[in-house]
């Protein structure tokens, strides 16, 4: 036991969770305290299945098809799924990945620092130089899983336009909440999602509920 309360760590388990319809799927996700006063609902979409991705990865190729990509663009982790799964559904072969890990063909690749809702601390978000001749010049799409505060897509974009591309679309299964958007500022209307989800704060009697205007 700590007297500070700064010290006081949260149990992430609240026992409870969230369903959300994913275009015609529904999910139940896990509500995960991050602070005593704030908690969101987690999806691992590495966790649901082939039938799953592949029902993303059509319901956004769907969403994406008009704007004519010529090839998609993924971060790491939770991102790769959702890249290879839409590439896919879209009849497209190649995609990039923009990676975390600082493996030692990345050591002169692009950089850009991120911060996620999930992830402690700040990371990097790593574009191989090898990869920028299939990005130069071309109408990409980036996807991810989830946009929350939207530093990861920020990033994302940043270093696929550092490539010479053109960004024409962002592809997610879901949108938390609202903080992504001024992040974004002007490529928020560039966002296709499959669905939204709220962030919660717990009532008197210990209930999670969803924020107002989240
Ligand atoms: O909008 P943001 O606040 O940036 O949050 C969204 C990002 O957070 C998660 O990644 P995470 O950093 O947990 O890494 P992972 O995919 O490697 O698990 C998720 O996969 C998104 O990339």
């Amino acid at each position: 036991m700590t007297d500070n309360p700064a010290d006081a760590k949260t149990d992430p388990a609240t026992g409870q969770s969230w369903c959300v319809d994913v275009a015609g799927w529904p999910i139940d996700l896990p509500i995960v305290a991050i602070k005593p006063d704030f908690a969101i609902s987690l999806m691992m979409v590495i966790d649901l299945g082939v039938r799953f991705g592949a029902h993303v990865g059509q319901a956004l190729a769907a969403k994406l098809k008009a704007l004519e990509p010529d090839i998609i663009v993924g971060a790491a982790t939770l991102g790769i799924p959702v890249a290879i799964d839409v590439t896919r559904a879209l009849g497209l072969d190649a995609y990039v990945i923009l990676q975390k890990s600082p493996k030692l063909h990345l050591a002169n690749a692009l950089e850009q620092r991120i911060s996620s809702i999930t992830s402690k601390g700040e990371q990097r978000l790593l574009l191989d130089r090898a990869a920028v001749p299939l990005l130069k010049g071309k109408r990409v799409v980036v996807v991810d899983d989830v946009i929350a505060s939207g530093s990861s897509m920020k990033g994302s974009l940043d270093l696929v336009r550092k490539a010479g591309a053109e960004v024409v679309g962002i592809g997610v299964i879901l949108t938390e909440a609202t903080e992504w958007k001024p992040m974004l500022g002007a490529d928020e209307h560039l966002v296709h999602s499959l669905a939204h989800i709220p962030q919660f704060s717990p009532d008197r009697d210990g209930t999670w509920k969803p924020r107002a205007g989240t």
